[in-house]
């Protein structure tokens, strides 16, 4: 059994985001396409002997205790297989925290993956999701990865091809926004245009990067725009800048561009480097 594994864990974007109504449970039953992206903390577990869960990370801004969702993986995992040993898991953390790009969930299905190779658990993927589910609606998917369309609260996965290959812009203002927030405000009745799962999947499946950036839409921007004004004037800079389509990303703040001319990304970055010190140009993950 190894003593030590290393496990990847991706930021997802939204290529849309649909809510159809609040659950009598209080969660939104949702309808979105995720797809993963090439900008990714990543985690080193170590076996420790003794039955204890110990969480290190460089970025001083998130919890390192119970309340991390790596430790809530190990701690699930522990309980449910009798695992004895205990581990230590440091997270190199480049996600921007509380951003709508799961980074958290991420790292909490990259613990699960991590740690049922380094205690040899042999946990098939399908039980690895209904684990991950109990931690979080965005955590099966970013168990699997990939592009995937996610309906219920965001745990039920349909699997479909990748987009094709794009450059990512993201720029994340620096406001705070819960998401727990977001989907409370939203008044699910209310909304006015809702964008299509199917007319998005139609779009990837037919390899269409025009159709995906016209496709693109998100309801949470109801919520999230109005509250914060920087985020529209963001998604406007991009726009102008040069990007071929912009979203939100789940429940903000961070906005996206999709770009598929490389020679477009220097202006890009810089351009919205005046505006916020987060920017980051990466490749959809294919
Ligand atoms: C909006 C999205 C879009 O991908 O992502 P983020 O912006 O968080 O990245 C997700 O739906 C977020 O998923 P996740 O962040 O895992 O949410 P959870 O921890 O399960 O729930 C946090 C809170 O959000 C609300 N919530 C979440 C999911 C859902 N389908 N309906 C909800 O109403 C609930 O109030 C819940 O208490
Ligand atoms: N491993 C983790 N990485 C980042 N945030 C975490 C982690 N564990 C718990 N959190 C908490 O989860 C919340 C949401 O973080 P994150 O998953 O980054 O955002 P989002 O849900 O917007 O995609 C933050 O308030 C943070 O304190």
């Amino acid at each position: 059994m190894p003593v030590k594994v290393y496990e990847k864990a991706p930021a997802k974007i939204n290529l849309m985001l649909d809510v159809l109504r609040k659950r009598e449970d209080g969660y939104h039953e949702v309808e979105m396409v995720m797809t993963m992206v090439d900008l990714a903390d990543r985690l080193e577990m170590e076996e420790l002997p003794r039955d204890t869960i110990i969480i290190s990370s460089q970025a001083g801004y998130i919890p390192l205790d119970e309340k991390n969702l790596a430790f809530q993986a190990a701690k699930l995992i522990k309980e449910r297989y009798q695992v004895k040993q205990g581990v230590y898991i440091h997270l190199d953390k480049k996600i921007p925290v509380a951003a709508g790009l799961a980074g958290g969930s991420s790292d909490a299905a990259a613990a699960l993956r991590g740690l049922n190779r380094l205690w040899g658990l042999n946990i098939p993927e399908s039980e690895l999701l209904t684990l991950g589910a109990e931690l979080g609606s965005d955590v099966p998917f970013c168990v699997t990865g990939g592009t995937a369309i996610a309906t219920g609260r965001g745990e039920k996965l349909e699997h479909i091809i990748n987009p094709p290959q794009c450059w990512v812009v993201l720029a994340k203002p620096p406001i705070n926004v819960s998401t727990a927030d977001v989907y409370g405000r939203l008044r699910a009745n209310e909304i006015k245009a809702h964008p299509s799962a199917s007319a998005m999947k139609e779009a990837i499946e037919a390899q269409s990067f025009t159709d995906i950036c016209d496709r693109l839409g998100n309801v949470l921007e109801d919520v999230t725009l109005p509250l914060h004004p920087e985020v529209q004037q963001l998604k406007e800079a991009m726009i102008r800048l040069g990007a071929d389509g912009v979203l939100m990303s789940g429940s903000g703040p961070t906005v996206f561009g999709l770009v598929s001319k490389e020679s477009k990304i220097a202006r890009i970055y810089n351009g919205l480097r005046g505006f916020c010190k987060e920017v980051y140009a990466v490749r959809m993950l294919t």
